[in-house]
């Protein structure tokens, strides 16, 4: 009984932190039922500008899901789990259906599930029965019987376009949409897809097309990246790039700015952003340091859309010449006019998509053109165990490390510890990184790391870490290495 108590302790004390907050800031906490999702709204903003606010809904999740775990049948527990699969089938129907965008014109009070299905032509008896699941998920709500409308949660998904551009024309669907609804996408279809075959790989990795599930779901031997340049594949390759910038909607919009020190960095100081994307990231550097020289590095096909986005989001730089882009595969030596003439090489989100091999070659060719001085800078985040929280934990600073020379490595910003007898990772509320994790390695054969497998990586290629830096509310950490 006593684990269950400190578990109902957390959630009652940190419900009491939420109040104390949002009364403190003249705010009622934001509404599951609303129809809408407002991310500007006052009381959406202090989730995220708070500290206190974010920690204690961290906890509440970790400790709701741990004492569901502690007191539901194990055999529903499992049951569950392997068929939390259907939630994002029926993920994909919605976002496919622009369910999200028919019940925004319809409203608090919903739509009969006949006349959301008319949209689509689709069958309202199946459509009805995903709704209800997802419902039963907090994700969208059933006003009535077959009638539903939009939550707080499923509002989230608007790809803020009309429902009859969405359907009339559905080639222009990822055309200046939020990241988050193609972000969604991607994971419950591309994603969802290549999980399935996580078991085969494992226990056959010779088998044709090749050892990635990747391959395997979409029967190709090229990596996803090579196969999203098939002209078959053009959606794919714009819903992934803007996919990329939804990585970013679960953190403070400014994190990228927070966990490096850019206004340190002399002016007209070249940044590349190896493997870039569309470039979300290097506009948000350059509106907060226009001082810097921006260079968006990556394939040629997504180069193209970058440009694209650079003009749309911060036409400016791109006049001025501060805005530059490389067409590069970063698996080749770099280009030349990089020789000695980088100050940063930044990578977020690049290096937990690759096996180590890979990553060394990259590093690689990045040391073979940095300059004393240059810089590494990965952006990405350090797994923690899921084992209890323990005194060892606690005395090894969480990061624990068995490398000498990170013993005494600074490392700035760690979130606190969450309270016995929550996971060391906090449990589901931790569970993103580990999704993250499963999904790289599905994809692309990539993993999250430890401190170590960073060190181990950057080691081999001639760099030493020499500063971390976690950013508050986030998962994101910021590790610097410098040439060797
Ligand atoms: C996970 S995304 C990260 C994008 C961006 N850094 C961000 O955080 O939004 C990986 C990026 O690597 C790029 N990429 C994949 N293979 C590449 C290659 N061989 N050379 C250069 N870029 C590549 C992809 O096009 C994609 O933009």
């Amino acid at each position: 009984m006593e684990t269950l108590r400190a578990l109902s302790n957390i959630i009652a004390a940190e419900v009491s932190t939420l109040e104390e907050r949002y009364c403190a800031a003249s705010l009622s906490p934001p509404c599951l039922e609303s129809a809408t999702f407002e991310p500007q709204l006052p009381a959406e903003v202090l989730r995220l500008s708070d500290p206190a606010v974010a920690r204690a809904i961290h906890l509440i999740v970790a400790a709701t899901g741990q004492l569901a775990a502690a007191v539901r049948d194990p055999v529903v527990t499992l049951l569950n789990a392997a068929h939390a699969f259907e939630i994002s089938s029926s993920m994909r129907v919605a976002g496919e259906l622009n369910v999200v965008e028919i019940l925004r014109d319809a409203g608090e009070q919903g739509l009969h599930v006949n006349d959301i299905a008319q949209f689509s032509g689709s069958d309202p008896k199946v459509l009805a029965r995903v709704l209800r699941l997802l419902a039963s998920h907090h994700i969208f709500r059933e006003v009535s019987l077959d009638v539903f409308a939009n939550n707080r949660v499923s509002a989230a998904l608007d790809k803020g376009k009309s429902v009859q551009d969405l359907f009339g024309k559905p080639k222009e669907r990822w055309n200046d949409c939020p990241g988050l609804p193609a972000l969604v996408e991607f994971l419950a279809d591309d994603c969802f897809k290549t999980s399935a075959y996580l078991a085969d790989t494992i226990h056959d990795p010779h088998a044709a097309p090749g050892p990635i599930p990747h391959m395997r779901a979409f029967n190709t031997p090229l990596n996803m990246f090579q196969w999203f340049e098939a002209p078959e594949q053009e959606q794919r390759l714009r819903r992934f790039g803007v996919a990329m910038r939804g990585t970013g909607e679960e953190e403070p919009v400014d994190t990228i700015l927070k966990g490096f020190d850019w206004g340190a960095l002399p002016s007209g100081s070249t940044v590349v952003d190896v493997g870039g994307g569309i470039g979300t990231f290097g506009i948000r550097i350059a509106k907060a340091h226009p001082q810097l020289k921006i260079v968006t590095q990556d394939r040629a096909s997504v180069i193209e859309h970058a440009t694209a986005n650079w003009k749309t989001f911060l036409p400016s730089a791109v006049k001025s010449g501060s805005a530059l882009f490389q067409a590069h595969s970063f698996l080749e030596p770099q280009p030349a006019e990089n020789d000695g003439a980088v100050s940063v090489f930044m990578m977020r989100q690049i290096v937990h998509d690759w096996p180590d091999d890979v990553i060394v070659t990259m590093l690689t060719h990045l040391r073979a053109v940095a300059a004393p001085t240059t810089k590494l800078l990965i952006v990405d985040a350090i797994v923690e165990p899921a084992c209890a929280v323990s005194s060892s934990i606690v005395s090894n600073n969480f990061n624990y490390t068995k490398v000498p020379e990170l013993k005494d490595l600074p490392i700035k910003g760690h979130a606190e510890l969450p309270p016995y007898p929550l996971l060391a990772n906090a449990g589901v509320a931790g569970a993103p990184l580990h999704y993250y994790d499963m999904t790289v390695n599905n994809l692309l054969g990539g993993g999250e790391r430890t401190l170590d497998g960073f060190h181990e990586v950057c080691a081999k290629s001639g760099w030493k870490i020499t500063s971390a830096t976690h950013v508050e509310q986030t998962v994101r950490a910021f590790i610097v290495a410098e040439p060797i």
